[in-house]
């Protein structure tokens, strides 16, 4: 299990992670999201032992990871800009990779290279993003790692070579209990793939949720009374966003949705609607109920 706890992170002047806490189960899929700066790539140059801890504690199944190579031998980090060395080919990054990881697995490697369709003896340097971005995946799925930590993985991938690689990581985590930690904007992809959430903003974690109970305890409800809103139809609800829309009140409700339904249903609404919500509202809303909104922008 990897956790974090009570973790802080400063640069100089500015406090990257405060006082984070987050778990992940093995075999979980985490999608770590949040707003830009919000110390997503922190977190994970923490658990990958590139950074170190002012406080706290970071392990992975009860061990510290910073300085500590037989730790940092189980996972894998590809960083949102693939690094390989000057001149270097894959086969001479697989070479530098199989002397590192005990459970280098050749022939998966010599698979995918093929799969890819990456030339073994062109430096890594000539390729496209989106290349090297393939050829640190077929590296990182070649060391058989138990965690796996991506920054915006899938940036730069095109459609097909983002829907294999989804599948060769879903593959690693069904067949091995492989532990994914990804970082990403990308909500639609994260809703895909990830089975745990954690949305962090400022350096604070907001919320950390399985993705069904986050969907199933954020919901959208429309609204309309005979005459208007009655006075509070909101008590002792948490509204994260309300608008009106003609005579029909949109709003935005986080809590269980049989103690939503009650307590609206007690003011007759003549129309009551609830419907689902997408990864990307939910972080939209939630975003906007702690200030970070996208009308501030547009003002
Ligand atoms: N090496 C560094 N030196 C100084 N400040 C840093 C350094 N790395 C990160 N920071 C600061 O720490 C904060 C968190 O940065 P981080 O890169 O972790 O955010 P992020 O969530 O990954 O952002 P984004 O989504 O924009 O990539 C930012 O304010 C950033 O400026």
């Amino acid at each position: 299990m990897i956790k974090f706890e009570n973790v802080s992170k400063r640069f100089e002047d500015k406090e990257a992670v405060e006082e984070v806490n987050l778990s992940i189960n093995k075999g979980s899929i985490y999608g770590l999201l949040g707003s830009n700066g919000a110390g997503k790539t922190t977190l994970l140059k923490l658990l990958s032992g590139i950074y170190t801890q002012d406080s706290g504690h970071v392990t992975i199944d009860e061990k510290m990871v910073y300085e500590n190579p037989d730790v940092k031998r189980r996972l894998f980090f590809i960083p949102d800009y693939p690094y390989f060395f000057s001149q270097y080919t894959i086969r001479h990054m697989g070479s530098f990779y199989r002397n590192m990881y005990d459970n280098w697995n050749e022939e998966r490697f010599n698979h995918l290279v093929k799969a890819f369709d990456i030339d073994p003896n062109r430096k890594l340097h000539k390729y496209s993003k989106g290349l090297q971005r393939q050829a640190a995946f077929i590296l990182a799925l070649s060391t058989m790692p138990e965690i796996l930590v991506l920054d915006e993985p899938m940036d730069g991938l095109d459609p097909v070579v983002r829907k294999n690689i989804k599948s060769l990581i879903i593959e690693d985590v069904a067949e091995r209990e492989m532990t994914v930690l990804i970082s990403s904007h990308n909500l639609r992809e994260v809703e895909d793939i990830c089975d745990f959430v954690g949305i962090l903003h400022k350096g604070k974690m907001l919320i950390e949720k399985e993705l069904d109970d986050l969907k199933s305890d954020t919901h959208k409800i429309q609204l309309a009374f005979k005459d208007g809103a009655p006075e509070g139809i909101f008590e002792g609800l948490k509204v994260l966003h309300q608008e009106n829309r003609g005579s029909v009140l949109l709003c935005i409700v986080r809590g269980n949705e049989d103690d939503i339904v009650k307590k609206v249903k007690r003011f007759d609404p003549v129309i009551f609607d609830m419907l689902p919500l997408t990864l990307e509202e939910i972080f939209i809303y939630e975003m906007e109920d702690v200030g970070y909104a996208i009308k501030n922008i547009l003002v």
